[in-house]
């Protein structure tokens, strides 16, 4: 079986491409620190606890394992605190990358699939966003993530490192057997937070904004489901082997869905009510981010099948349920 590294891949978008190698022929081998990973969410494959920081660590998981390609998971991604502590971000998500990337060319091993972010993307003029919109990150996050972007196409460039960097857009829904899910502590995405609120956990679910210049007043996202993420990864894994040069491309569904609509849509699915609390808007926030999906069907032949919102509000919440329901 080919072996793939998979860094970062006890973490909730990681665990679903292990899921999703497995079931493709693959053999994927995690690498994980579990400082937001999970040890149960490592289900398909071997687990190598360390650092992707450390150098000695690397290469011996590299000899041990001889894979084909990496996917690279492993990050802070938290933007408020990368706004208060620029440091550890760029210490975890940069360090950690360029000693990835050094570790990389020392193996031979040429084909990455790296979690980029639309965070990357600045002002857009309302329109979906496409790859080549300017660049013009909101948090020192967003900036770890472009200027990991850039290392990836100096490394091409000089060592025939090819990558496909996947710019995620809002990351959601569960395992549809939900034997994993969202999990991340502390939560702060908005549908594991409106779940919280239809269990009983939580009171409310507070609405940062409700002056936005959109139809409802409150921002809009492009929510993916995390199946559909998963997919699109093997199926870069697949281009990379098949000689596909190196490649950024968005993943989202093309369709906006506002804050309102997720809790009312919600509401209905689960027949209950979900408490609703103003509040003014967060930080950093951008007024609406959704996906041009255009090139990863193009390129990839990825098209999503289970990013309706409803169908992700009944994944996630079978998986809710069962991790948080008591
Ligand atoms: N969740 C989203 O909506 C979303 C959107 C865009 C991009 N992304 C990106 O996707 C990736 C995965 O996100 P997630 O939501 O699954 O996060 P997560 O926190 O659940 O997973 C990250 C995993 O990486 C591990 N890790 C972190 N630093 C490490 C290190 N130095 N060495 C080894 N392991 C380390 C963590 O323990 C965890 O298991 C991240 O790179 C994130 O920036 C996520
Ligand atoms: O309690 C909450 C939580 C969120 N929101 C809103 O809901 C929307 C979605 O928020 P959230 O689920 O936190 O996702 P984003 O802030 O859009 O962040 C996602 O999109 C980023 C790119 O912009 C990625 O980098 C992140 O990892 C990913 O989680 C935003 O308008 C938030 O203001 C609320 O109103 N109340």
């Amino acid at each position: 079986m080919t072996a793939v590294l998979v860094v970062g891949g006890a973490g909730y978008v990681g665990s679903h491409c292990c899921q999703e190698l497995h079931a493709s022929g693959y053999r994927p081998v995690v690498i994980d620190n579990f400082t937001t990973g999970h040890r149960d969410f490592v289900r398909w494959g071997p687990c190598e606890d360390g650092d992707v920081r450390d150098r000695d660590f690397l290469l011996d998981v590299f000899d041990r394992h001889k894979p084909a390609a990496v996917m690279h998971f492993a990050a802070k991604s938290l933007v408020g605190e990368s706004v208060d502590h620029p440091e550890i971000y760029y210490d975890n998500n940069v360090s950690g990358t360029l000693n990835l990337l050094n570790c990389m060319v020392a193996r031979g091993v040429s084909e990455l699939v790296f979690s980029s972010t639309c965070a990357i993307y600045g002002a857009h003029g309302g329109a979906t966003i496409d790859e080549d919109c300017a660049k013009g990150p909101l948090s020192p996050y967003g900036f770890t993530k472009l200027v990991c972007e850039q290392m990836m196409d100096d490394f091409s460039q000089a060592y025939g490192l090819r990558s496909v960097r996947l710019r995620y857009f809002n990351a959601s829904g569960a395992d549809p057997k939900a034997e994993i899910g969202e999990h991340h502590v502390p939560e702060t995405h908005l549908i594991p937070l409106v779940l919280d609120v239809a269990l009983g956990l939580r009171e409310a679910i507070r609405v940062f904004g409700s002056d936005y210049p959109t139809p409802d007043g409150s921002a809009i996202r492009d929510y993916i489901h995390v199946c559909d993420l998963a997919d699109a990864h093997v199926k870069a894994v697949d281009y990379l082997a098949r000689g596909g040069p190196t490649m950024a491309v968005n993943l989202g569904t093309g369709t906006g869905s506002s804050v309102l609509d997720v809790i009312g849509q919600t509401e209905a699915a689960l027949d209950r009510a979900i408490r609703i609390e103003a509040a003014p808007r967060r930080p950093g926030d951008a007024t609406a981010l959704v996906a041009n999906p255009a090139q990863a069907q193009a390129r990839l032949g990825w098209r999503p099948t289970r990013s309706a919102l409803p169908q992700i509000i009944a994944d996630a919440w079978r998986w809710h349920q069962k991790r948080f329901g008591g």
